[in-house]
């Protein structure tokens, strides 16, 4: 299998206000529901609501955007929360977004049946992130999906497009 992803979206294309929805559910799928679905579907169920969003998204303050094969956004919103003790948003939160938005372009790209996990992943910190940049914004874009391996990468942006942190990803593959 093998992705080619559009050209990424404009800022202005994703007006996250950066918080889930309100009343939405948190909870993971149960893998029995997992392998009945291909990977994208999973991200439309939760954008939709008729899927529960991930337990992590309400601590980051994060949220998809865009899911299509190959490529994933998600938006969110740094606040004080996610700071460390010497004044701007922990490094953890630039990893988390890169890694939430490039593992899942990642599994854009997977059939029904099949699971994956991130093996290993690198990122840049490019910008300090604070709570007073607004919202930004985590795109994935695959490289490649092998059977076994899959790549990509990844970048965050605020509003007006100014990079933050870059990434790159490898993730493994296996039927579940
Ligand atoms: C500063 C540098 C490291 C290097 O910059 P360079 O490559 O040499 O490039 P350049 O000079 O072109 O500047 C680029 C931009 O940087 C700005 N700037 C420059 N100097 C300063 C300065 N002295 N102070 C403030 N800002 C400065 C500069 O205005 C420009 O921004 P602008 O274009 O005006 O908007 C930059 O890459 C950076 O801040 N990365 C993010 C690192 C980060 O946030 N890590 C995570 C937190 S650590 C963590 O959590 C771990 C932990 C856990 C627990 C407990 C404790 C710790």
């Amino acid at each position: 299998m093998s992705a080619a992803p559009k050209e990424s979206a404009s800022a202005t294309a994703w007006p996250f206000d950066g918080r889930p929805p309100e009343g939405g559910a948190y909870a993971p799928v149960p893998v029995e529901q997992l392998r009945e679905m291909p990977g994208l579907q999973l991200f439309h169920g939760i954008m939709a609501g008729t899927l529960p969003g991930a337990p992590i998204a309400q601590i980051m303050n994060m949220w998809i955007q865009e899911a299509e094969p190959g490529r994933v956004v998600f938006g969110a919103r740094p606040e004080k929360q996610h700071y460390n003790p010497i004044g701007s948003v922990h490094g953890g939160y630039a990893g988390t977004l890169l890694d939430s938005c490039m593992s899942c372009a990642v599994q854009s790209m997977l059939p029904k049946g099949s699971g994956y996990t991130t093996l290993e992943y690198k990122i840049s910190l490019l910008r300090a992130i604070t709570d007073q940049i607004g919202a930004v914004y985590a795109e994935g874009k695959v490289i490649q999906v092998g059977s076994r391996i899959g790549t990509a990468e990844g970048r965050i942006v605020d509003a007006k497009g100014k990079v933050y942190a870059t990434g790159t990803t490898t993730c493994l593959i296996f039927p579940i």
